[in-house]
């Protein structure tokens, strides 16, 4: 008790050396590119194995009416097929999701569809593909070790 009271009137504390500027900046950027880091890559392993592992994968947003198109034609013509469908503005990473997708897709627009790993579009490339006889190669082609 007492060397405290003494250590604190003294304010011996003030000759402990300081933590410079340079080392708590330093540490603030390493941890910030860290979770960055972290962030991106939970998103990108999302999105690749959403790809990968799923016949019919259809990144969406749940208001959007080209999204419900093509969820609806999904659902009409392969109706034995289960469609992933993530709907973007119903979740956090959402936006990061967005991004990644115009990394891997060159899309930025919703919806995003890919068959058997494929990139096939949006609405508008999807019932093309659909109308050319594509699509349904493309979702009755093997799937290999895809779902
Ligand atoms: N021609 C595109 C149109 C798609 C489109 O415009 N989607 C809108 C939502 S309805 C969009 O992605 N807007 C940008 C955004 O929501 O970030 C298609 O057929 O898919």
């Amino acid at each position: 008790m007492f060397p405290r009271i003494l250590y604190n009137s003294l304010s011996l504390r003030r000759l402990r050396p300081p933590q410079s500027s340079f080392a708590l900046s330093a540490s603030f950027f390493a941890s910030l590119f860290h979770n960055q880091l972290a962030a991106s890559m939970s998103v990108k392993e999302l999105v690749d194995s959403a790809i990968a592992e799923n016949k019919i994968a259809i990144f969406s947003k749940s208001w959007c009416p080209y999204c419900k198109k093509a969820k609806a034609l999904f659902a009409e013509e392969f109706p034995e097929v289960q469609a992933t469908i993530f709907e973007l503005d119903e979740r956090d990473d959402g936006s990061a999701i967005q991004e990644y997708l115009l990394k891997v897709s060159g899309q930025r627009t919703v919806p995003n569809v890919f068959v058997n790993g494929e990139h096939v579009g949006g609405s508008d490339d999807v019932r093309a593909s659909f109308s050319q006889g594509k699509l349904t190669q493309l979702v009755n082609a093997s799937t290999g070790t895809r779902l």
